[in-house]
């Protein structure tokens, strides 16, 4: 087995979010990854069609329990968006120790080029991409509401006699490069337990716990939606290497074109760069692994442990 993998998340059946594990599976093999085999780390409410989906997908399901902060789960409006709580189970994937690095994907981002050269980065790190403070998403934080952004930070100075010194930098937690291990897993748990929530969830966690390790990855390895709009100057579209379709109303599967920013012409042609890749059949696992050669075997979820 391969000691390298891609993983994602999946939780629940509403939002849709199978299909974008679909498209993160289908673009890694169109950008023909040597490791095809998608790890999908999916809670226990992930229904049992929609793992069959994943593993005809050529995905290999990992099932995990949520993860809940130690007080405040009943206050699900202090998170930035409600659902982000059950985002906490994403801490899960540093136990799948059976691999010695993975790149976390989010389902709600699509690969455009190959880049498996992640996996060859010094060890002992944790690489990310920085985030955008610019997203109405970012209402209740001090940095959005004085328009600071660490994209741009020469645009408002940070006022450090009124608030300090200026946030240290800050990742988003959609993708990011890593070693599963059992201690940090175990660390990082009771680090967890004695942790209240933030609007953030898991991302304001990871951010905090892993300051010292984390490096970062140009932004073309995550390129959060908002930047398009926000940082206009900072993006070239065709450098994107994953594009992160995590504005409110961007997810291509759920897209109706109405809700703010997304009426643009630059938005509309990514929503539909996406169905492309996920209506082609061709890469759909049934056809690629038949033309193509897997350089590890899709392991068969045990469907007795779910059903
Ligand atoms: O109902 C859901 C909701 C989320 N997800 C999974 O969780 C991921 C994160 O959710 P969103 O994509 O909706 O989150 P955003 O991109 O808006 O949010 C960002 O902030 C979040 C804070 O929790 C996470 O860090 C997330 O990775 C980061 O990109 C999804 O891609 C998907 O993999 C599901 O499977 N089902
Ligand atoms: O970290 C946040 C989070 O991912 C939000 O859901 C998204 O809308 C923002 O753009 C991003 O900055």
């Amino acid at each position: 087995m391969s000691k390298h993998a891609y993983v994602t998340f999946l939780a629940g059946a509403q939002g849709g979010y199978v299909k974008g594990v679909v498209g993160v599976v289908k673009g890694l093999r169109k950008v023909k990854t040597a490791y095809p085999s998608l790890v999908v780390a999916v809670l226990p409410d992930v229904p049992e069609e929609d793992r069959r989906l994943l593993i005809a997908q050529g995905c290999v399901i990992r099932e995990v329990q949520p993860l809940y902060p130690p007080e405040g789960d009943k206050k699900h409006m202090d998170f930035a968006r409600a659902y982000f709580v059950i985002n906490y189970a994403k801490l899960r994937v540093w136990e799948f120790v059976e691999y010695e690095k993975m790149i976390f994907i989010d389902a709600d981002m699509q690969v455009n080029e190959n880049i498996d050269h992640l996996f060859d980065l010094p060890n002992g790190y944790f690489y990310s991409v920085l985030d955008c403070f610019c997203d109405p998403s970012w209402g209740m934080t001090p940095q959005f509401k004085i328009g600071y952004c660490q994209h741009s930070p020469e645009k408002v100075e940070w006022p450090t006699s009124d608030l300090g010194p200026p946030p240290p930098l800050y990742f988003n937690s959609g993708f990011f490069v890593f070693e599963p291990n059992v201690l940090t897993y175990l660390d990082m748990l009771n680090t967890f337990q004695e942790t209240p929530p933030t609007c953030f969830a898991e991302q304001d966690f990871l951010n905090k716990y892993l300051r010292d390790k984390f490096k970062p990855l140009p932004k073309e390895y995550n390129m959060v939606m908002p930047m398009l709009w926000w940082h206009p100057d900072k993006v070239e579209l065709s450098k994107v290497k994953v594009m992160h379709y995590c504005a409110t109303g961007s997810k291509p599967w759920r897209y109706t074109g109405k809700e703010e920013n997304m009426d643009r012409e630059d938005v509309k042609m990514l929503v539909n760069k996406w169905w492309d890749m996920y209506n082609d059949p061709s890469l759909d696992y049934i056809n690629y692994s038949s033309t193509q050669f897997l350089t590890e075997p899709v392991v068969d979820y045990p469907i007795k442990t779910f059903v």
